[in-house]
């Protein structure tokens, strides 16, 4: 058995990312970028106003002052301020030639072409300017290759003068659920089987993720099936199966792989819950096999496949982040394989989420975090400081 870094590096190492093509930021959400974005453009452009008022020389800040134009935003005043002089600005506006600080609108009287301070007057050069070039300047990197687009970076990248940007194209992942017992969503189970929920959670997990899905169905354990069903997967980037893992008669999912000619790198990771989970290569097509126990899948598909996606999309840091917090409860000592423990929010620290079996999903669908618990660590009181994946 290989731990889990281990199993992430190894999974990481079995594809380089996809090809770029060019996506409207528009459309660009949630990709990562396939190349440094650099400004085209100066922002601000000129010194901006950042309030409705007046804009004056510094050197006069006492006032009174003679208003003798206006500037709006996209309609600049031509003219200069000289001394005594003023004009009306409104916010986003062009400061300009000669003015350099603004008086806000609710300092002053105004009577006629004439304004006088009504309070102090501005404190300091400059008060509510944005001077030219203070976001970024033209030549500036405003994002790093391999960063996730986010609204913010998306109108970082639209200010910096860019419509589209270089991203990976989107990815290709299968879904294959396996096992004789499981019928699809809202159809009748009889007495005997049970509806597959793994391929709905696991599309759910991608949905926000550059992929689209092809759900290749529920398989039988069969292995001329489900060996028919991993060579349909070929066109794929990623085929992502559940069940079958284990070493049960019925754990087909290997011998199935070796019959449509995949080669795996490795199979089993030193974790709980998750521990038959196998990674390898079928043709181009990255496999993962995610054991079938449905919370086994979630934290495999969270810890191994949400990272592979994102290594192919391009992202330079794939891997889940960790965040420190406090338990509110104490915990025991660690196994020889690393624990995943599914925990909840109760008054700022998580406490574990009971019962911790890894196929009930109602206690799974109330925790809020994963608390990594390394393999052979000791146990914990109340208010230890750990790490913890975030599930939302
Ligand atoms: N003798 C051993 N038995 C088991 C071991 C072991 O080391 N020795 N490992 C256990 C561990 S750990 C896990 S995890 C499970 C994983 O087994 P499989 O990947 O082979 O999963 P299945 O047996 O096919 O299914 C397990 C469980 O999950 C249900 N299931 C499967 N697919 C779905 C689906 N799409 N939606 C909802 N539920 C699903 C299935 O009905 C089973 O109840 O093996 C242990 N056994
Ligand atoms: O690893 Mo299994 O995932 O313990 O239930």
């Amino acid at each position: 058995m290989i731990d889990v870094e281990e199993a992430q590096a190894r999974i990481l190492a079995l594809h380089a990312p996809v090809s770029m093509e060019g996506v409207p930021l528009l459309e660009a959400v949630g990709r990562w970028t396939a190349a440094a974005v650099v400004a085209k453009r100066t922002q601000p452009a000129h010194d901006l106003s950042a309030m409705d008022g007046y804009a004056i020389r510094y050197e006069d800040a006492a006032g009174p002052w003679r208003v003798v134009g206006e500037s709006a935003a996209g309609i600049p005043f031509a003219g200069q301020v000289g001394p005594g002089e003023t004009i009306r600005i409104f916010t986003g506006a062009a400061l300009p030639e000669g003015s350099d600080t603004i008086v806000i609108q609710e300092n002053i009287v105004r009577d006629g072409d004439l304004i006088t301070l009504t309070n102090d007057g501005p404190e300091t050069l400059g008060e509510h300017v944005r001077k030219s070039g203070s976001d970024f300047t033209t030549g500036a990197t405003l994002i790093e290759p391999g960063q996730l687009l986010t609204p913010a970076r998306i109108a970082l990248a639209v200010m910096g003068g860019h419509g589209t940007i270089a991203a990976r194209r989107r990815l290709r992942v299968a879904i294959i659920s396996t096992g004789s017992e499981l019928v699809p969503p809202g159809t009748d189970t009889g007495t005997d089987r049970l509806p597959s929920s793994n391929a709905p959670m696991l599309a759910a997990l991608m949905r926000n993720l550059p992929v689209d899905v092809v759900d290749l169905g529920i398989i039988e354990d069969d292995l001329t099936a489900l060996t028919a069903a991993f060579n349909a997967s070929k066109t794929c980037d990623i085929v992502v199966s559940t069940g079958g893992a284990s070493v049960g008669d019925h754990d087909l999912v290997r011998p199935a792989l070796n019959a449509a000619g995949a080669t795996l790198d490795f199979w089993k990771v030193a974790m709980r819950p998750g521990k038959p989970l196998m990674a390898g290569r079928l043709g181009d097509t990255v496999v993962l096999g995610l054991p079938g126990n449905p919370v086994s899948a979630l934290v495999t598909a969270i810890l191994f496949l949400r990272p592979l996606i994102a290594h192919l999309s391009g992202a330079s840091t794939p891997l889940p982040p960790r965040i420190g917090v406090r338990m509110g409860e104490p915990l025991p000592a660690v196994g020889p394989r690393t624990d995943f423990v599914r925990t909840h929010w109760e008054g700022g620290a998580l406490v574990p989420t009971f019962p911790g079996d890894s196929g009930m999903l109602l206690p799974l669908s109330g925790a809020d975090a994963l608390v990594i618990r390394a393999a052979g660590s000791p146990a914990l009181e109340s208010g230890a400081l750990v790490e913890a994946i975030l599930l939302a």
